[in-house]
């Protein structure tokens, strides 16, 4: 019997760190509930990230935008209530963070009811990140395509493939980092773009459709089960398919992360 539950066997930011600068990388998926949440923690999935893409595969809206603190607060309760080790993530969903008192109120929100490590927010919002940070709350970055601004952006595409916008990103990670992001998630980027930021930066960076030169990888949990038929994004790789269970397709998932065998030039831009 322990008394503290969650002291011990949790991987710390310091952790992530550390494998990134041992060149390990470091696996991620989206979890939503305690069920996916222990199997993905039993198979040894470093990170957990309760992504507000909840709202188009579990909520099955058309975008993230419909997303409440509400649900990413009950969705991350939901995960941290099953994990033993992996780090969990909780997204700050669209229009929570508008201000930096507004963010405080709803990150704390996210840790304190739904027991997240670290709370991430989309686009380079110095002022909100800095305050956070003071404030003892571990933040990730997440820049590239930000699915919360796709009614402004007009879809869901790549980003970073001119010149100009590309360097906007790359001056937009570093700024992220200086504020005292802890880690960067990197959506839909140019390989080459998402490997100079990568080296460029002293937290690990988590790709997704970003290359394989990033620290690390991370996927919509159900693309990768092939149950979001139709909607999978071009650099999602469906596990099921060499599987006979979940369990094997999401350890495929994880020593293909591993072994840098995942993502492939089909899964690249
Ligand atoms: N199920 C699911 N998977 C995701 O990866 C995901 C979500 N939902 N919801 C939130 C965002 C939206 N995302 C998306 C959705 C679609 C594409 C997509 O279809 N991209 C085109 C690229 C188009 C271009 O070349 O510019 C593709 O063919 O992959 C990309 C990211 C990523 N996130
Ligand atoms: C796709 C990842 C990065 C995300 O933000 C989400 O699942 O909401
Ligand atoms: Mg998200």
């Amino acid at each position: 019997m322990t008394l503290y539950a969650d002291t011990g066997k949790t991987l710390s930011i310091r952790d992530l760190l550390t494998m990134k600068q041992a060149g390990e990388k470091i696996s991620c998926l989206t979890a939503y509930d305690a069920s996916f949440a222990a199997l993905l923690d039993h198979v040894g999935i470093e990170l957990l990230l309760v992504g507000d893409s909840l709202g188009m595969v579990i909520q099955g809206h058309g975008s993230t935008l419909p997303v409440t603190i509400q649900d990413m607060a009950y969705h991350t309760r939901c995960v941290t209530s099953a994990r033993r080790r992996a780090f969990v993530i909780a997204d700050m969903p669209f229009a929570s963070y508008a201000s930096p008192q507004q963010a405080l109120t709803n990150a704390a929100l996210l840790m304190q009811t739904g027991n997240a490590q670290m709370v991430k927010l989309e686009g380079a919002k110095i002022d909100v990140i800095e305050f956070l940070v003071a404030q003892g709350i571990p933040v990730c970055g997440h820049l590239g395509l930000l699915p919360q601004s796709v009614n402004r952006i007009g879809g869901y595409k790549v980003q970073g493939r001119e010149a100009g916008q590309a360097q906007q990103i790359l001056e937009d990670a570093l700024v992220v980092e200086q504020a005292g992001a802890g880690l960067l998630v990197l959506e839909c980027v140019p390989a080459m773009l998402a490997e100079e930021i990568s080296r460029n930066l002293t937290i690990p960076v988590i790709g997704i459709g970003a290359g394989p030169a990033c620290d690390g990888q991370v996927l919509v949990l159900y693309d990768m089960l092939n149950i979001t038929a139709g909607n999978r994004p071009r650099f999602s790789k469906n596990f099921m398919a060499e599987a006979d269970s979940i369990e094997e397709a999401v350890r495929r998932y994880h020593h293909a992360v591993k072994t840098r065998l995942f993502p492939a030039p089909e899964h690249t831009y």
